[in-house]
């Protein structure tokens, strides 16, 4: 798919879900992140780009409200989901109860949400006894079962094989497709921000900034 550089890099096709305009964000006395303003559209996915130790984290960790050393405003919706480059999962509770306690649903709705990243019927295991990649799909179905409003992603999909990146990818499409949500997902992999993104932000500078937005299409 062709990239077209955009110059307005945060305005969104759609309603705004989530806003963050800071002046600036130090940590430890070192100045991180620049002035940014940043617009999440309704339903859209936005990718974070730029290279290693920019700030990509910092900004997420900020719209998640993690990282509250800044000043400036952030609105976010109050469902809110984040998915990490590791699974994050509570080794010592069954998959079901990795789902049922942090988002306080019903075993039915579990149940539906295992179904839908293939692990159906598996609730009673470990993750202990997943594989990485099945660990994953817990962590996405955990994230999408919440019903969030935005889904901050943070490299869900690093040093995985290029086939289970891709079958994650085509998860996360699938699962994506079924309701509306506001994604922004950090990722260093231009092919995973093109084949997934609607727009794509990219970090540079000293303190960092958003430069340029592309957009696919
Ligand atoms: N709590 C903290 N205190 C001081 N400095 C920090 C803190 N957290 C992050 N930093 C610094 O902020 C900078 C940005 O880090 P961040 O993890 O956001 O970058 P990144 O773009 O996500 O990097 P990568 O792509 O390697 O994950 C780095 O120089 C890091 O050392």
């Amino acid at each position: 798919m062709a990239l077209r550089l955009v110059h307005d890099a945060t305005a969104p096709a759609r309603d705004a879900v989530a806003r963050l305009s800071l002046p600036g964000l130090s940590l430890g006395g070192t100045p991180i992140l620049g002035p940014i303003d940043l617009t999440l559209g309704r339903g859209e996915t936005v990718a974070l780009t730029g290279p290693s130790g920019i700030g990509k984290s910092t900004l997420l960790r900020v719209l998640a409200g993690i990282e509250t050393r800044h000043r400036g405003q952030v609105d976010r919706p109050a469902r809110l989901a984040m998915v990490f480059q590791e699974p994050v999962l509570l080794p010592w509770r069954n998959l079901r109860d990795n789902l049922l306690i942090p988002l306080r649903i019903s075993a039915d709705k579990a149940e539906v949400a295992l179904a839908e990243v293939g692990l159906g019927g598996r609730g009673d295991r470990f993750p202990g006894q997943l594989s990485l990649g099945q660990q994953r799909r817990i962590a996405l179905a955990r994230a999408f079962a919440g019903e969030p409003d935005l889904l901050l992603m943070d490299e869900p999909f690093v040093s995985l094989d290029a086939a289970l990146a891709d079958e994650m990818m085509s998860l996360f499409e699938r699962l994506r497709a079924k309701r509306t949500v506001t994604t922004l997902l950090v990722t260093h992999a231009p092919e995973e921000a093109r084949r997934l993104a609607d727009r794509i932000l990219l970090l540079e500078g000293n303190p960092a900034r958003l430069a340029a937005s592309q957009q696919t299409g």
